[in-house]
């Protein structure tokens, strides 16, 4: 099912908006991550998209349909939230089958139901157990099951994998997917963890401040972020920033004035500032001298001082271990400017090799 957000407002109290001026279109059969900082909107949003909350302003279709007005009940969504909430005297099997329960699905129906879902999710081996005799990741593919088991319009999941350990979120963001793909079933998923987002989504809507800073595909918020707060939010290590200015001498020539004189914040990634011409497409060469080098394995990261300001760079294994200053590189991928409001000027187009 489609979801088409226009100009939605949501104000808590009546004064102050939580959310501001909301358009987004969420493909039908599609995962779409919201991910942000603390405070920033997601789980309003998630609550918006399934009905819990009512806007302020604005219009929320499925499809066609204008269901703005209708409540939870009615639009049909599954739900899955970071604890379960499973009931823990029903076994597994009477988990899935008991929305089917509430519909007044007849028994035989309902239990041939939940045997399929469970087989979808892999519990097929646990339908006799309570939920207190099954691993946190067992837990929440139960709660996926029941989610599944109305045939949703909608599958939302509200940090579904938060309480589960390092090792069993990887294994369950892969499950999501599979089971997602599987289903065909649009899903909306609310994380603050850029890397199950970047792993899970076709697409991510970044929230802060109650507003989208940018909704792409997971590699074009890495390669082209539309504004400097996506640009830091999204990589590790942070992306460096240092003033433009700073940079004015070394990039003359290389990016054209007018874009230059409104240039604020220059945005450079890690891997963007190398010791040679790599053939990925040089924009500039700097001087700068070498604070310090550490190596992890094949890997290295090194801080430069450059102008006053220290720069990051993970591409300096090869240097001399004697080298201390020199002429680096900054490649055109991975280098952006941004103006006075913090948007994209420059930078993020598809570079040539
Ligand atoms: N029931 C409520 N009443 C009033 N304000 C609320 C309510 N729920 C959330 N807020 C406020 O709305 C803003 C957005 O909150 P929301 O929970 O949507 O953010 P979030 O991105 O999901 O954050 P988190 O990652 O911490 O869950 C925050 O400033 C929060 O304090």
């Amino acid at each position: 099912m489609k979801v088409t957000f226009k100009d939605v407002t949501l104000s808590y109290d009546g004064k102050i908006d939580t959310l501001k001026h909301l358009n987004f279109e969420i493909p039908d059969g599609s995962l779409v991550s919201l991910l942000g900082p603390s405070g920033g909107g997601k789980t309003t949003t998630l609550n918006l998209i399934s009905g819990l909350l009512p806007a302020t302003s604005g219009h929320i279709y499925f499809g066609d349909e204008d269901v703005t007005k209708k409540d939870a009940l009615a639009r049909k969504v599954g739900m899955v939230f970071q604890n379960y909430s499973l009931y823990p005297h029903l076994s597994v099997r009477d988990n899935i089958a008991f929305p089917l329960k509430m519909q007044h699905v007849s028994r035989k129906e309902r239990y041939a139901k939940a045997e399929e879902l469970a087989k979808l999710v892999h519990v097929d081996d646990q339908l006799d157990k309570k939920p207190g005799e099954l691993s946190g990741g067992q837990q929440q593919r139960v709660a996926i099951a029941r989610a599944l088991a109305k045939s949703p319009s909608l599958l939302l999941l509200d940090e579904p994998l938060s309480n589960l350990d390092a090792r069993l979120r990887i294994e369950m963001r892969q499950e999501i997917r599979r089971i997602q793909r599987e289903t065909g079933v649009t899903t909306i998923f609310v994380t603050h963890d850029q890397d199950e987002a970047l792993h899970i989504s076709d697409n991510i809507m970044v929230l802060s401040f109650g507003k989208i800073q940018q909704f792409s595909a997971p590699d074009d918020l890495y390669e082209r972020p539309s504004n400097l707060f996506v640009a830091k939010f999204i990589g590790e290590p942070v992306i460096n920033t240092l003033p433009a200015e700073t940079l004015k001498a070394d990039l003359q020539g290389h990016v054209p004035d007018e874009i230059f004189a409104k240039a604020v914040t220059a945005g450079l990634r890690s891997e963007a500032l190398v010791p040679f011409d790599n053939g990925q497409g040089i924009l500039t060469t700097f001087h700068a001298t070498l604070a310090y080098k550490q190596k992890y394995g094949r890997e290295a990261t090194a801080a430069l001082n450059y102008n006053g300001q220290t720069l990051l760079s993970t591409e300096m294994a090869g240097l001399p271990a004697d080298q201390k200053e020199g002429d680096f590189f900054i490649t055109k991928a991975g280098f952006f400017l941004f103006d006075e409001a913090g948007a994209l000027i420059f930078g993020g187009e598809a570079h040539d090799q």
